[in-house]
């Protein structure tokens, strides 16, 4: 038995276990926890912060093989200093000081589910987790991606409201994986490179709610009427498709690591205060009259400082937005339900 499996098993006995601590003084830069960071996506999202320049120090949380995944990371020579831990009786440590908390924990779809399916058990993770947040880092950004997004947002926001911590600028629902995938089939379709294409993505994050406005694509192009309901199916199905192609392995984790570290190193530009930094995101939104919509938001030092109004829509996208309205409003509603019952 090696080193590092009497370590892990001495740790997975004791609950107080921590990762050692490199003896290496953290340089100036935001201190982020990853919580979930040993699964499918909080693996590569863990590797990816730790190659991020603006991260000085890297907590990161599990239920399990915190430690490993730990060992391996800080390993790397980059500049964040990496802790890890483990297990519940650990989770104060992890979240008090943080800046910015990413949320993949939870558990992911197999084919023949929907996203909603996955609520009896994600809603009691980020329920628990957010209680912590409250308690140890109120002041934090939260990129909350864990599923079903439409009522995890929800359910932080009602979290932290009876905390008395609730700052609507500072709970954001990823969304950025959409607009990801927006981005890379429309591109496809005008023959471009998808870094040279901008789609806003609204609404929410599960099936019809994913509105993509393919009128306000940058740069300003135009497509056929199949080409708009091709895009738009594609774009809400995205989940799907990669759920499906892994055939009950799980579902998309190495895009949406790709997308929730664009999305946190946006967080982090606007937190330094770099200006004109805009994303969307599921965020407290006045834009419908719903309370929670996915929409373009300016980040800046206090998180979402502008949720931007939808702009024109076309006669589709009106029909898709009363259709994602209905659908959103009941999983909000759920995840409201669900702390307030
Ligand atoms: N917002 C988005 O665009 C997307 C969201 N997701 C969602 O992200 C979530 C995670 O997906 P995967 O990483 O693929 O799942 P996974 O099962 O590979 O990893 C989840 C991790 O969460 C951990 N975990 C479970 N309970 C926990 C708790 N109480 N505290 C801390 N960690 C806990 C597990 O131990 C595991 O390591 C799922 O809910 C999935 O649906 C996935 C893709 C895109
Ligand atoms: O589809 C899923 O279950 C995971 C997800 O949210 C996505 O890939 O957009």
């Amino acid at each position: 038995m090696g080193f590092c499996t009497i370590l892990c098993f001495w740790a997975s006995k004791n609950q107080e276990f921590r990762w050692p601590i490199a003896g290496r003084k953290a340089a100036p830069g935001f201190k982020v926890a990853i919580l979930g960071a040993a699964g499918g996506i909080g693996q590569p999202l863990a590797m990816l912060m730790k190659m991020n320049p603006l991260v000085s120090v890297l907590h990161l949380y599990d239920v399990v093989n915190a430690p490993g995944v730990t060992a391996d990371i800080s390993h790397m020579d980059t500049g964040a200093v990496v802790r890890g831990f483990l297990g519940q009786p650990q989770l104060e440590s992890a979240l008090t000081g943080m800046d910015l908390v990413i949320i993949p924990a939870g558990v992911p779809r197999k084919p023949g589910m929907t996203r909603d399916d996955l609520f009896n058990i994600n809603a009691g993770i980020v329920k628990t987790l957010c209680e912590g947040i409250a308690k140890c880092c109120p002041n934090a950004v939260v990129n909350l991606i864990s599923n079903p997004v439409n009522s995890t947002v929800p359910i932080a926001a009602e979290v932290f409201k009876k905390a008395g911590t609730y700052d609507p600028k500072k709970l954001l629902g990823v969304t950025m994986l959409d607009v990801v995938r927006a981005n890379t089939f429309v591109a496809e379709v005008l023959g471009l490179d998808p870094r040279e294409v901008n789609v806003p993505v609204v609404g929410g994050h599960a099936g019809v709610t994913i509105l993509p406005l393919l009128s306000q694509v940058k740069p300003a192009c135009s497509f056929t009427p199949e080409e708009t309901e091709y895009l738009t199916k594609r774009i809400q199905d995205g989940g799907t498709e990669v759920v499906q192609a892994k055939a009950g392995a799980g579902s998309a984790t190495l895009s949406m690591a790709y997308a929730a570290v664009k999305f946190a190193d946006a967080c982090l530009r606007g937190l330094r205060g770099d200006a004109g930094i805009v994303e969307c995101a599921f965020v407290a939104s006045q834009v419908t009259e719903l309370p929670f919509f996915a929409s373009k938001v300016r980040l800046g030092r206090v998180g979402a400082e502008e949720v931007y109004q939808l702009g024109p829509l076309n006669e589709y996208e009106r029909v898709g937005l009363e259709k994602a309205k209905k659908e959103l409003e009941a999983s909000i509603q759920k995840g409201v339900s669900f702390i307030r019952k």
